[in-house]
């Protein structure tokens, strides 16, 4: 099990409550039919002329003041209207504001994938809600994490693997992992470096999908996240503040795409 000693507060706090999480009032093993490609869709995005961008629905987080309050679903539209090529929805509630609720409305509302945003570290919270893919953190799951993505493979989820240096990359590749996150955000201190993307991309297979996580603010942060090498990006807090149509539309926009 991870050692939260170095953890930020919040996240140590997070961390506890989905250990002490069962599956959320479910019963039975959920069983995801005909989830909704993500690799495909980046495609279905670039042969648009849209950068891939993952819009996260994130009405607050231990990092952003106040919360949002619009109905989470017509923010979601408003992401898919705006070019979003797939939409993530934070289901943890305490500190990102999320429900698996919400997640269940807008999966219903738009016809994009929809990864489940929360801080799994135990197969029974994988029974909480169905989702086209869920997210699994190398570094909280740490030795669990083959045994993970299997559990949640067999549910018919697909798999975005987070981590955060090329020690939790190696161990995701060693997993077995095909969708890969690098998160630019630092667990500990939740400082953003994008340089952190740049670092770990060059170590990533070809045949991975490489998403860039976190941090992403403008269209010269896109470029550069492109320019490193990746497929996608998974950007919420930039889109969540103000008009999130218009914020998405100039994060997906053509002029973002490297020269
Ligand atoms: O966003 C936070 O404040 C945060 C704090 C502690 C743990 C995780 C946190 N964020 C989770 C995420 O992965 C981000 O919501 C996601 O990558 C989007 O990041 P951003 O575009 O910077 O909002």
């Amino acid at each position: 099990m991870e050692d939260t000693a170095e953890l930020a507060p919040a996240v140590r706090s997070i961390l506890s409550a989905a250990r002490d999480r069962a599956a959320e009032g479910r019963s039975g093993t959920v069983s995801v039919e005909g989830a909704r490609d993500l690799p495909a869709a980046f495609e279905a995005a670039e042969a648009d002329g849209r950068v891939p961008v993952i819009a996260e629905v994130k009405p607050t987080s231990p990092t952003t003041e106040g919360t949002r309050e619009d109905d989470p679903v017509a923010l979601a539209e408003s992401m898919v209207a705006g070019g979003a090529a797939a939409l993530s929805v934070l289901t943890e509630p305490a500190h990102f504001g999320g429900s698996v609720e919400t997640l269940e409305r807008v999966r219903a509302a738009v016809d994009v994938p929809v990864l489940r945003k929360d801080f799994v570290v135990d197969e029974s919270q994988l029974d909480a809600v169905e989702s086209d893919v869920v997210l699994l953190i190398a570094r909280f799951v740490g030795d669990d994490l083959p045994e993970l993505l299997a559990a949640a493979r067999d549910r018919g989820f697909q798999v975005l693997v987070e981590v955060h240096d090329r020690e939790e990359l190696a161990a995701a590749l060693d997993a077995g992992a095909t969708i890969i996150g690098v998160n630019n955000r630092d667990l500990a201190e939740l400082e953003v470096d994008l340089a952190t993307f740049e670092s770990v991309a060059p170590e990533v297979p070809d045949d991975v999908t490489l998403i860039a996580e976190s941090g992403i603010g403008s269209p010269a942060d896109v470029r550069r996240m492109r320019a490193a090498g990746a497929d996608a990006l998974l950007i919420g807090s930039a889109i969540m503040d103000g008009d999130v149509e218009a914020n998405t539309r100039t994060l997906t926009g053509e002029h973002t795409t490297p020269q």
